[in-house]
């Protein structure tokens, strides 16, 4: 793990656990003592702060997870207000979202830090102006791609459909996750083995139902005790 520049965290729907599994990541690799800070593109949907302040419950958790105070590094270079598809949020807001300034955003932290994990927004296709996709963005950074699957009816086929995608930008699929959702599917171990059975990555834990008292709260981040529990369940991908 000695040179390695981070991940690009991707999953089979918008909120299937990436957050969660971003921050765990987060704080395995600091257990390495390495500097590693979380970053997103671009994120849409936020809350008042202490002062007022348009938070994002995402950027808080990578924050919180990456050890940094409020202010300290930026961690995203479009925070939209508008909790939508992010090109939308983006046209509410007047603007264009432009991959260059994502890319140097990224390059600026990871040339600061060295190892920066990534956390798409939604699934890997989301659109973010006209032209480019997320994955477009991954493309360009060429990070191992981690794959969240959210356990639920359906996941099977999103997840085989996003290592399609992946896979056809040329990008290294270091490891996929699984992460428990509110209600615990059905045939949750035997969805978990035909997706071992089909996907070529290593898998790396089963993240469980976070227990009561450390469940995300609406318009909140993730606490550090809840990513801690998470990374209790996950391991990091061998080098
Ligand atoms: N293991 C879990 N146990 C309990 N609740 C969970 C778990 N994983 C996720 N959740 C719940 O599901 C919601 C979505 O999770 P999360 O925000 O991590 O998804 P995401 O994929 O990062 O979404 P987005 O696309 O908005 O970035 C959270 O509000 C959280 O409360
Ligand atoms: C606002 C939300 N929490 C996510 N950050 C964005 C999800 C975009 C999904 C777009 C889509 O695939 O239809
Ligand atoms: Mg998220």
């Amino acid at each position: 793990m000695s040179t390695l520049p981070g991940f690009f965290v991707t999953g089979t729907d918008t909120e299937v656990g990436k957050t969660l599994v971003s921050g765990a990541l987060i704080l395995k690799l600091r257990e390495l003592d390495k500097q590693v800070v979380g970053f997103k593109p671009v994120v849409a949907g936020t809350y008042p702060g202490q002062n007022g302040q348009p938070l994002n419950e995402d950027l808080e958790t990578l924050r919180i997870a990456s050890n940094l105070q409020q202010g300290q590094l930026s961690l995203c270079p479009y925070v939209l207000d508008t909790p939508a598809a992010p090109h939308l949020a983006a046209k509410r807001k007047g603007i264009r979202l432009e991959l260059e300034t994502m890319l140097k955003a990224y390059k600026d932290l990871q040339r600061e830090k060295g190892c920066v994990v990534v956390e798409g927004a939604g699934g890997f296709l989301v659109p973010l102006n006209d032209q480019m996709n997320l994955g477009d963005f991954a493309q360009q950074i060429q990070l191992p791609v981690i794959l969240v699957v959210g356990m639920k009816l359906g996941c099977i086929n999103h997840a085989l459909l996003t290592i399609e995608a992946i896979r056809a930008r040329k990008l290294v699929i270091a490891a996929w996750i699984a992460n428990t959702l509110d209600q615990e599917m059905g045939l949750l171990s035997e969805n978990i083995e035909t997706l071992q059975s089909r996907i070529s990555a290593p898998f790396l834990g089963l993240i469980p139902n976070l227990p009561t008292n450390i469940q995300k709260l609406s318009n909140q981040p993730y606490s550090l005790e809840a990513l801690k529990f998470a990374a209790q369940h996950i391991q990091l991908p061998a080098e």
